[in-house]
């Protein structure tokens, strides 16, 4: 596991040629720093202000994993019902890997996880798709919340999921990092055990024809991270 790539001609180049992609869906109930979480991973910044998602935002970063190119989608989607339900089956389209979110201080957002697990099967994603548990807003965690802390853990476990405790305001950047790469190295080893090749970008699994109308543009223009 290495580290990200700058944008560059010669990293395009070599992308053009031999990478793939990992598509990762970010969900959980509204306000509970999805979009700041995927930021933080993207551009290394918390962002100073926010809006509640519509359908969903689209990011991405290019890793090296391994000597390999990955370009790892980030699908943020929306936590207010109002705002996804007309996107929910793209959301879980050729999906990698997940990360379930919820914010420390607010134990309802945990208490909904099993609908979001829920949402997740309906949708016929197995437990072999990577996934990751994330409590988030852990710089605002105190005495009262570490049984919240603990049952997620618990949670994680009982789900085969990894668990982070993080914060996308606060300094450990790696904290965040650790999600996204570990999940995107789970889903290259997981894939290279069936196709033990790149696959080249016209045929990689995510394209882009398929990030919804309206998307790809404005998000590139805000958030994107390479181009
Ligand atoms: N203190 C603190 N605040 C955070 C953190 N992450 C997010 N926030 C704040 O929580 C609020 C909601 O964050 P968002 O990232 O917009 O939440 P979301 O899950 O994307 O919300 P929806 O788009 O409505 O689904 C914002 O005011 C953020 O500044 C964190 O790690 N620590």
């Amino acid at each position: 596991m290495d580290s990200s790539l700058e944008s560059s001609s010669s990293s395009q180049g070599h992308l053009a040629r031999c990478s793939r992609t990992c598509k990762i869906i970010v969900i959980g109930d509204a306000g509970v720093g999805k979009t700041c979480l995927t930021h933080r991973f993207c551009t290394g910044q918390f962002p100073s202000r926010t809006e509640a998602t519509i359908g969903l935002d689209f990011r991405e970063k290019l890793l090296e994993i391994e000597g390999d190119q990955i370009r790892v989608q980030l699908w943020d989607t929306a936590g207010q019902e109002r705002f996804r339900k007309s996107m929910v089956q793209h959301y879980y389209r050729n999906v990698h890997a997940v990360v379930f979110v919820f914010d420390v201080t607010n134990p309802s957002s945990f208490c909904n996880l099993p609908l979001w697990i829920d949402e997740c099967r309906q949708h016929t994603l197995g437990q072999d798709v990577p996934r990751a548990l994330v409590c988030n807003k852990a710089d605002l965690a105190s005495g009262t919340t570490s049984v919240l802390i603990e049952q997620g853990r618990h949670l994680a476990e009982v789900h085969r999921m990894s668990f982070y405790l993080t914060s996308a305001k606060g300094d450990q950047m790696d904290q965040v990092d650790n999600i996204f790469v570990t999940l995107a190295q789970k889903s290259k080893n997981q894939r290279g055990q069936r196709v033990n090749e790149c696959v080249p970008l016209s045929s990689r699994a995510v394209t882009e024809s398929e990030i919804p109308a309206g998307k790809k543009t404005d998000v590139r223009k805000k958030w994107s991270c390479f181009y």
